[in-house]
């Protein structure tokens, strides 16, 4: 464990007033409105002041570390992440996760916004993520560390989510670097290849989680259908009204699942 990453998890600690967090929610873009299913924050720490982190560009919440009590459990919610295309190594994408596994969380829950793949799939939906591809040719980590990555969707956390939301459907997710969409080619390719859904972030926050022994739960909002999918070009702010719009009924779903 680097240096940075024990002085990160130690200003989580010292800043919100306890100990461990046993839990670690990452919510994406458009998931902000999530945060309210999980009650009022005990703390909010600025991303700026954690060391190695870098805060996202956006307002309002965007940007802090929650720490929050759900059924007893502490969790710390991270509003917002930083990703590849922001220039950015795979190492930085992770570093928050890496704290947060350092302060504690043995559990990791990802969420994102994603493209739908997949035929059937509907814009607002959650899926769950059964597995990935990460396609972005770069990994958070380095030297002989051989992690294996099977199951590194864990099994038994999205049975609880299916427990909790039985018409939940699960996914294979493509991670790519972005930022620009895919092309209807690309998106034929992946669909190919087996992907149900892409998007520009988690794989490297996955790989990182299960590398300290964390057990990871990854959902999608498909926020879009994926190029090609329809006849109509993408709009990133129409893309991110339809997270929002659905990120508080899924806020809720993920309140559950930690609470079970
Ligand atoms: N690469 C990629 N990333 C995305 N993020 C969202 I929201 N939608 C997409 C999409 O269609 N493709």
């Amino acid at each position: 464990m680097t240096v940075v990453i024990k002085q990160a998890a130690a200003t989580i600690a010292s800043r919100s007033g306890i100990r461990e967090h046993s839990v670690a929610i990452v919510l994406g873009s458009g998931w902000q409105q999530a945060a309210a299913a999980f009650g009022t924050p005990t703390a909010s720490i600025p991303m700026s002041a954690i060391p190695g982190f870098v805060p996202p560009s956006a307002a309002g919440h965007v940007g802090s570390v929650l720490s929050v009590e759900v059924a007893g459990k502490a969790v710390l919610l991270m509003m917002g992440r930083a990703h590849l295309y922001e220039g950015h190594d795979a190492a930085t994408v992770a570093h928050p996760i890496r704290t947060a596994c350092a302060a504690g969380a043995e559990t990791v829950i990802l969420t994102n916004a994603a493209g739908g793949i997949r035929d059937g799939m509907k814009v607002g939906e959650a899926v769950l993520i059964s597995d990935h591809l990460n396609l972005t040719g770069r990994s958070p980590l380095h030297g002989a560390e051989f992690v294996d990555l099977v199951d590194a969707y864990a099994p038994e956390l999205r049975e609880l989510a299916v427990a909790v939301d039985p018409t939940l459907q699960e996914g294979v997710y493509a991670g790519v670097t972005g930022p620009q969409y895919e092309t209807p080619a690309e998106i034929r390719m992946l669909r190919t290849i087996g992907a149900d859904l892409v998007g520009m972030s988690t794989v490297h926050e996955t790989i990182a989680a299960r590398s300290v022994g964390a057990r990871v739960l990854g959902v999608s909002l498909v926020t879009n259908l994926a190029a090609g999918v329809t006849g109509a070009p993408l709009n990133h702010a129409e893309v991110l009204a339809e997270g929002q719009a659905a990120a508080a009924r899924i806020g809720r779903l993920l309140a559950d699942v930690v609470a079970q």
